[in-house]
């Protein structure tokens, strides 16, 4: 195992990074990790994290990188996956940088998972189960299938990524089965550093425009929404329920209002000071995913709707990217604005929480506008 002190910058970093390595980068930070000293791939991420001390033993690597799929329930045919990495590159800098971008060639085909009047569909069924069922949330998504003739040049994708979303996450890893999962979150699951937790829930949306005064408006009748503090604030509840046994003191500052290139958001930032310190980073993001941002309230019940409302299995989408260190720190991103890369097609993935007073045309719109993360760095506008 090496790691590289050699100077580079995050922006060197992404621009490295070639199809089979991890990458989670931002313009002032990134951690690239190449090879394969050993991997891990359980149903459970619990018995995961178990499994890491004699796997940094056994191989030497002291970190591991990988991925937590959606479905992290028990009978879940997706795993997580771990992989010890043989090089380990980090970079930080105090000045954001972006790798230069590359021109894409286009889709043959672009299809719609299921068609937009479905998606319109299943916002109305899920609003009526949220009073059946007594769910107070529950997130819905949707897919666009991209087919090229060629093979999807992944590096330049995620390149693309990390040009056009520097304040947020870029992120690349393969999957098991050879598949990428590429994408550029906002949304910080949880970091660990020493005793130090941090997470920053992101949940309410509104898309973005171009025109700045109607753009600004946008942001503000985000902010005044009752319907998306209603949204948000449900994560926020069951983000800090599960980390509070875990820290002897818990901050909570929010919601305010970010933004992607895309869509103006609600975030709001936890932290806190771990009681135990063997707990990890892995443990941590195992522990709240999947949080109400990518599934609903109550967990189980709203992924028992999800499973019956989406055609399609989101695998790692809606998941969790990360690393983890042999002594615990690590840092665990929301695998949303991303797509899952196989050979010639990739398959786009957007949802958006559905409340009792969500509109089906307005949360297709959302996911519309969600989707233009990936959509750019391909150069396209659909
Ligand atoms: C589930 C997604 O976004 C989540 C994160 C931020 C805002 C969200 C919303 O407003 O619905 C979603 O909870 C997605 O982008 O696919």
């Amino acid at each position: 195992m090496t790691t590289s002190t050699a100077p580079a910058t995050p922006a060197d970093l992404a621009a490295r990074y070639e199809r089979g390595d991890f990458l989670l980068a931002t313009a002032r930070h990134a951690l690239l990790a190449s090879g394969v000293a050993a991997t891990a791939t359980d149903t459970d991420p619990a018995r995961l994290s178990r499994a890491l001390p004699g796997l940094f033993t056994g191989s030497g690597a002291p970190i591991a990188v990988g991925v937590l799929p959606f479905d992290t329930s028990e009978g879940t045919s997706t795993p997580g996956h771990l992989v010890l990495p043989r090089t380990v590159r980090r970079a930080s800098s105090d000045r954001a940088a972006v790798p230069p971008r590359t021109a894409l060639v286009r889709p043959v085909q672009v299809t719609p998972v299921p068609e937009p009047e479905a998606h319109l569909a299943a916002v109305r069924a899920a609003v009526s189960a949220l009073s059946d069922r007594d769910l107070r949330k529950v997130v819905l998504a949707r897919a666009l299938d991209l087919d090229f003739a060629e093979a999807v040049p992944v590096a330049d994708v995620v390149r693309n990524l990390a040009n056009g979303n520097p304040r947020h996450t870029t992120y690349a890893a393969r999957l098991p089965g050879g598949r990428t999962l590429v994408g550029a979150t906002p949304e910080l699951l949880l970091s660990r550093t020493g005793g130090s937790v941090l997470s920053r829930p992101h949940a309410g949306s509104m898309p973005r425009s171009a025109d700045p005064a109607i753009d600004k408006a946008k942001g503000e009748a985000l902010l005044a929404s009752e319907k998306d503090h209603l949204e948000h604030a449900v994560v926020v509840e069951s983000v800090v329920e599960i980390l509070r046994p875990f820290c002897r003191v818990l901050d909570v500052r929010g919601p305010e209002l970010v933004s992607t290139p895309a869509i103006w958001h609600l975030s709001t930032t936890v932290t806190g000071e771990l009681v135990d310190q063997d707990v990890t980073a892995l443990d941590l993001a195992a522990a709240l995913h999947p949080t109400p941002a990518v599934c609903g309230t109550p967990t189980a019940a709203a992924r028992s709707l999800v499973r019956e409302l989406e055609p399609f299995d989101r695998a790692y989408y809606a998941g969790a990217v990360g690393w983890v260190d042999a002594a615990g720190d690590g840092e665990w991103a929301v695998g949303i604005r991303c797509a899952e890369i196989a050979d010639t097609s990739m398959r786009l993935y957007a949802g958006g929480g559905i409340v009792p007073a969500s509109d089906p045309r307005t949360e297709l719109d959302e996911t519309s506008a969600k989707f233009r993360t990936l959509l750019a760095a391909m150069g396209l506008e659909i």
